[in-house]
């Protein structure tokens, strides 16, 4: 089993100096669903970010032994890739979003561009293709994180998928349709995807999904043995 990421000694501080989490110390595997928890406000959005090194912090995130830099932060992102709450606050449409991405050369060294496939995954999922062209400020809160979250699946290219509460905003039969979905994506060979960070605040999705569980509580992460109460 290899270890997917290491993280050693994280700290991340608000800006009003509050420390959110200090020192924070795991490894993801290959084959984890590590599950997130913890009380709003506590740090587990700003831990992701750090992961995926879109904050700053101080302590260091390897990825298969080696620092997002010595990769070049954009293909360490297709790698690593941060699935976020709130992607409605992108400009444009989710079309737009498609073709930028998928023109991005960190991408282009691993595959062709991608043609209909974040297209027929969110189909699956009840999402009209139509949908791809209305403006992401127009779209349901269900039809953003689906869009979004098809997308950040069916590029195809990351290794560890970072979730930040990717289902918050569905119903109970889609969230259980989107959650079957990403885990058999995870046990498949044909996929690259090989873990999974999952925030959420669903218990009882915590325990249908999680293979581990870390808590953001009180400016620590601390890892238990199960689901924490
Ligand atoms: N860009 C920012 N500037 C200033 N403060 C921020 C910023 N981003 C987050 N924070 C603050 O850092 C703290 C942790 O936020 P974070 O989003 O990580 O929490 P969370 O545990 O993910 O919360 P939730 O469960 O509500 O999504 C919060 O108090 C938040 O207001």
């Amino acid at each position: 089993m290899s270890t997917l990421l290491q993280v050693q000694q994280l700290s991340c501080t608000a800006e009003n100096g509050l420390v959110l989490f200090g020192n924070v110390e795991f490894v993801v595997n290959e084959g984890d669903v590590v599950v997130v928890t913890g009380k709003s406000g506590s740090g587990k959005s700003t831990l992701l970010k750090s992961l995926a090194h879109f904050n700053l912090y101080s302590g260091h995130v390897l990825y298969r032994g080696r620092a997002p830099t010595s990769y070049g932060i954009p293909e360490y992102r297709t790698k690593v890739a941060y699935v976020p709450q709130r992607p409605s606050l992108l400009p444009g449409t989710p079309r737009s979003f498609l073709r930028t991405v998928s023109s991005f050369k960190a991408r282009q060294k691993h595959k062709g561009p991608i043609v209909d496939a974040p297209i027929n995954v969110a189909q699956s999922w009840g999402i009209d293709p139509q949908l791809w062209d209305r403006e992401w400020s127009n779209l349901s809160g269900g039809e953003v994180q689906r869009i979004s979250l098809a997308t950040g699946l069916a590029l195809n290219d990351a290794e560890v998928l970072l979730l930040d509460e990717p289902t918050s905003a569905l119903d109970r039969e889609s969230c259980l349709l989107v959650e079957r979905f990403i885990l058999d994506n995870l046990k498949s060979p044909e996929t690259d995807l090989k873990a999974i960070v999952w925030i959420t605040h669903s218990v009882e999705q915590a325990e249908r999904v999680g293979t581990r569980f870390l808590q953001v509580s009180g400016g620590s992460c601390s890892e238990d043995q199960s689901l924490p109460v």
